[in-house]
């Protein structure tokens, strides 16, 4: 089976060299590993295209390390030239997530091939209506939010009017009903925000600063990760 047929976005993480405090990238996605992280995002708005394919191939190989090649994805955040350089050079990445103003999914497709894995965000004016009405015959998960207000990415939720949109628990069990491929949340997610939003129905919780930022990242990852596991054991258990 190929890591696009097995993806799991339930516990993902996103990091690049802008948020880790000073710390090395490729220790903090250790960390998120050892907690038992299934999917890997390299974003940054400062790193060079020569340093993303050296963040690149330091996070694949940490993937290779721990033994999780064939099961935790590696996608790079809107940079398929990255993408298909490190290719290029043997590294292991299996795709990408790109945004509205991003290079188009047909064209993601198309030069990454049909075993990769291509994520995509919407407008956050027509996110409701875009879920529901975009053809996703190319795309493998929705991300969505923000859930609060983030440092982390200070444009996402702003409406057409400038004001920030974010999104309550409540629309966000509606886009995981709505929505016909997996929906993975993030946006300021917190250790406290995991069991209400593995009660609405999506696929999982993406995080920056919650891990890469934490004094004791592979702490809060296995907090994190525990309490989506805890949540959606309850959830279960209370439909027997
Ligand atoms: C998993 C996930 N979801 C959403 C985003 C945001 O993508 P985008 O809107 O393209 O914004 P930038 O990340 O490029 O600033 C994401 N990166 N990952
Ligand atoms: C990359 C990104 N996209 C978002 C969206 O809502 O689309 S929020 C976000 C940043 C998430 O970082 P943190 O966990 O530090 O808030
Ligand atoms: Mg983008």
């Amino acid at each position: 089976m190929s890591i696009r047929e097995k993806l799991d976005i339930s516990a993902y993480l996103v990091v690049g060299p802008e948020n880790t405090a000073g710390r090395p990238v490729v220790t903090i996605i250790n960390d998120a590993l050892e907690a038992g992280f299934t999917c890997v995002q390299i974003r940054s708005k400062v790193a060079s295209a020569r340093e993303l394919i050296e963040l690149t191939r330091q996070a694949s190989e940490v993937i290779a390390q721990a033994g999780k090649s064939d099961d935790v994805a590696l996608l790079v955040d809107d940079r398929l030239d990255v993408i298909l350089a490190a290719r290029k050079q043997g590294i292991k990445v299996d795709g990408i997530h790109v945004g509205q103003s991003d290079i188009p999914v047909e064209v993601c497709r198309e030069y990454l091939g049909e075993d990769s894995i291509v994520g995509l965000s919407a407008r956050t004016y027509e996110l409701f209506e875009y879920i529901q009405t975009a053809d996703v015959t190319q795309v493998d998960y929705f991300g969505a939010g923000p859930l609060h207000e983030t440092q982390t990415k200070p444009d996402c939720g702003l409406d057409r009017d400038g004001k920030m949109v974010t999104r309550s628990f409540a629309d966000i069990s509606k886009l995981a009903e709505l929505s016909p491929i997996p929906v993975v949340v993030g946006g300021g997610v917190k250790l406290v925000d995991i069991p209400p939003l593995a009660q609405t129905g999506v696929h999982g919780f993406f995080v920056v600063t919650a891990v890469s930022e934490a004094d004791n990242p592979k702490l809060a990852a296995t907090d994190l990760v525990k309490a989506w596991k805890l949540s959606k054991h309850k959830e279960t258990t209370e439909k027997w």
